[in-house]
């Protein structure tokens, strides 16, 4: 389990981590999402002790990054897989990963084959190495010490879409087998496809966080009538407040039940009629951090 307890950083005059807390609990994928610049990867320094906060405390397993002995047994870290050393080769990044671990050289080969390193691939440089191929190497550098935990920033950058299949098949396994598995990303539709819980950072504060089907839920009703102006009638008549969704329905916080007996009530046609998760996460997380996005969204549908 990964908890974060009121931690906050400042840059000088700027809070880039403003009182953020949540939990990342053993099991289940948390996936941490923002904008740019939103505090994602400040709070994974945090959290491997690289960054100290100057209030709060993030802990692993109950104890601070720098108090566990031989971290990489127990955790399993990803931060930028560009930052390697480019001059060694892939196999030689592992085996040094896991001499200073105490790791038999075997642990090498399996990681090369877990995460689709070719045996030639592992002899060259990682200079020579493709964004995707510096991503598996780097998940097989956290997950070489075997740990419960893994802490990944940006995991499916550089992968190509059979890579993120694989990827989201290993986290999905390492959480069933009960690990933890933390990952940020801006890629909403791969969060949304992995993660069973979600935090949502904007401006180095937490806008949202909790169970991804809860998350979904909030997201409220779609409704669609074969007369639109008669629904939208029906709704005001009733008390429900709607705005336009792009595809010719209506959003509503409503509950389906409500906003259909507010049409039978008028004998509105009903064409669609459904909780909104179909729009996505992605509608969601632009609502939701619009103010601290930089560019203003425009998002079809947001009864925001
Ligand atoms: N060492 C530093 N000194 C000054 N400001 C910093 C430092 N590290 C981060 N920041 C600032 O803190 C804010 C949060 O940065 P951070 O890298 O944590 O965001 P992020 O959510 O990971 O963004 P991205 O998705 O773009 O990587 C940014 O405004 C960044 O410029």
């Amino acid at each position: 389990m990964i908890s974060f307890e009121n931690v906050s950083k400042r840059y000088g005059g700027f809070t880039a981590v403003d009182d953020v807390s949540f939990v990342a609990r053993s099991g289940r994928v948390t996936g941490f999402l923002g904008p740019n610049g939103a505090g994602k990867s400040t709070s994974m320094r945090i959290m491997a002790g690289l960054t100290l906060p100057d209030r709060g405390i993030a802990t692993i397993g109950g104890h601070k990054y720098a108090d566990i002995p031989n971290p990489g047994r127990h955790v399993g870290i990803l931060l930028d897989a560009s930052a390697q050393h480019v001059g060694r080769t892939g196999r030689e990044v592992l085996t040094i990963s896991a001499m200073t671990m105490g790791l038999p050289e075997s642990h090498v080969d399996e990681m090369l084959e877990t995460v689709g390193l070719t045996p030639a691939e592992a002899k060259r440089r990682v200079r020579n190495y493709s964004l995707g191929m510096r991503q598996r190497l780097g998940i097989a550098n956290a997950l070489i010490g075997k740990p419960s935990v893994l802490i990944l920033d940006e995991p499916a950058n550089g992968l190509d879409p059979a890579g993120i299949h694989w990827m989201r098949g290993l986290l999905r396994d390492f959480a069933a087998d009960g690990g933890t598995v933390l990952l940020s990303s801006h890629l909403l539709h791969e969060v949304e496809m992995i993660a069973d819980d979600m935090v949502l950072i904007g401006r180095g504060r937490i806008v949202a966080q909790g169970a991804k089907h809860e998350l979904l839920r909030t997201a409220g009703t779609f409704v669609r009538a074969e007369d639109p102006a008669l629904l939208a009638k029906a709704l005001v008549g009733a008390g429900i407040s709607a705005s336009a969704s792009g595809d010719g329905g209506l959003r509503t916080d409503a509950e389906p039940i409500a906003v259909g007996r507010a049409a039978a009530a008028v004998g509105a046609v009903l064409l669609e009629l459904r909780p909104a998760e179909g729009a996505g996460l992605e509608e969601m997380f632009l609502q939701l951090t619009a103010s601290d996005a930089r560019e203003s969204v425009t998002t079809q549908g947001a009864s925001a």
